[in-house]
């Protein structure tokens, strides 16, 4: 049995102060649910801070990027010896914005998931077509590259650990979720793919999230669906009543 996982990826947002009253009301509220896992990814400046309110709690925490080497001349870089010290459990990679906006390849995000795990750092592996490649049918070739080229040697015990989240990057902060229906045939699709790539096993073992404009009103609906098993949520993470909405939502 999967356990659905809730992620907020708060991206460029909330200062060290924002970012810690967030946690010390998320650590109360978190105690009322159980079955789901609860994961903040602040910016790097909050990682330290958050993680000392989150300490000893069901809390998660994790970083939105990093670079593959432990150490070395990358000015503007962190490394996952330096997340795991600020206590991460998980990092997020090859975000649409990320390969967008900073160039980010599949091989270089394959880089990051093996250097994740390396350091006992586990991935969210995120993948995604933007809207024209929907437009002309090629939602299945990318997905299938993205997936193929980012595990690429990766064992089967990793990959049993690993996140992967199916972002449709015309889903982002638009306000236009995919339907569930949808959603569900890709994030089946991405499961297979596992299946072939490494065993059965791992692809039933490996949790998959959907992302794309989640809201408190289209989760129950999303999570009902067989192969999804959670949500990575920008924008509506940003408030604590409608990021709890949200994980509250998940069955
Ligand atoms: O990482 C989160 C995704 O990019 C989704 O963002 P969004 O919930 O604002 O659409």
């Amino acid at each position: 049995m999967r356990k659905p996982i809730i992620a907020a990826n708060w991206k460029m947002h909330k200062t060290v102060a924002e970012a810690v009253d967030f946690c010390v009301k998320l650590r109360e509220t978190v105690l009322t649910v159980s079955g789901v896992e609860v994961l903040v990814c602040p910016p790097f400046t909050a990682l330290s801070p958050v993680s000392a309110v989150i300490k000893d709690s069901e809390i998660k925490l994790g970083a939105q990027n990093m670079h593959w080497e432990e150490q070395g001349a990358f000015t503007g870089e962190v490394s996952p010896l330096m997340l795991k010290e600020a206590g991460c459990d998980y990092v997020i990679l090859g975000h649409s914005e990320r390969r967008q906006f900073f160039g980010e390849t599949d091989e270089v995000i394959n880089k990051k998931a093996r250097a994740a795990f390396a350091h006992d750092l586990l991935p969210i592996i995120c993948v995604g077509e933007r809207l024209e490649q929907r437009e002309a049918g090629e939602t299945e070739a990318v997905v299938t590259a993205q997936v193929n080229n980012s595990l690429s040697g990766l064992t089967a015990a990793q990959v049993d650990k690993l996140v992967i989240a199916y972002e449709p990057v015309w889903a982002i902060g638009t306000g236009k979720t995919a339907s569930d229906e949808d959603a569900q045939s890709v994030i089946k699709l991405i499961r297979s793919l596992v299946a072939e790539q490494f065993n059965p096993a791992s692809a039933e073992k490996l949790r998959i999230q959907y992302g794309g404009s989640v809201k408190p009103g289209n989760t129950a609906g999303l999570m009902a669906q067989a192969d999804i098993d959670g949500a990575l949520v920008g924008g509506a993470s940003l408030d604590l009543e409608s990021f709890w909405g949200i994980v509250k939502a998940v069955k």
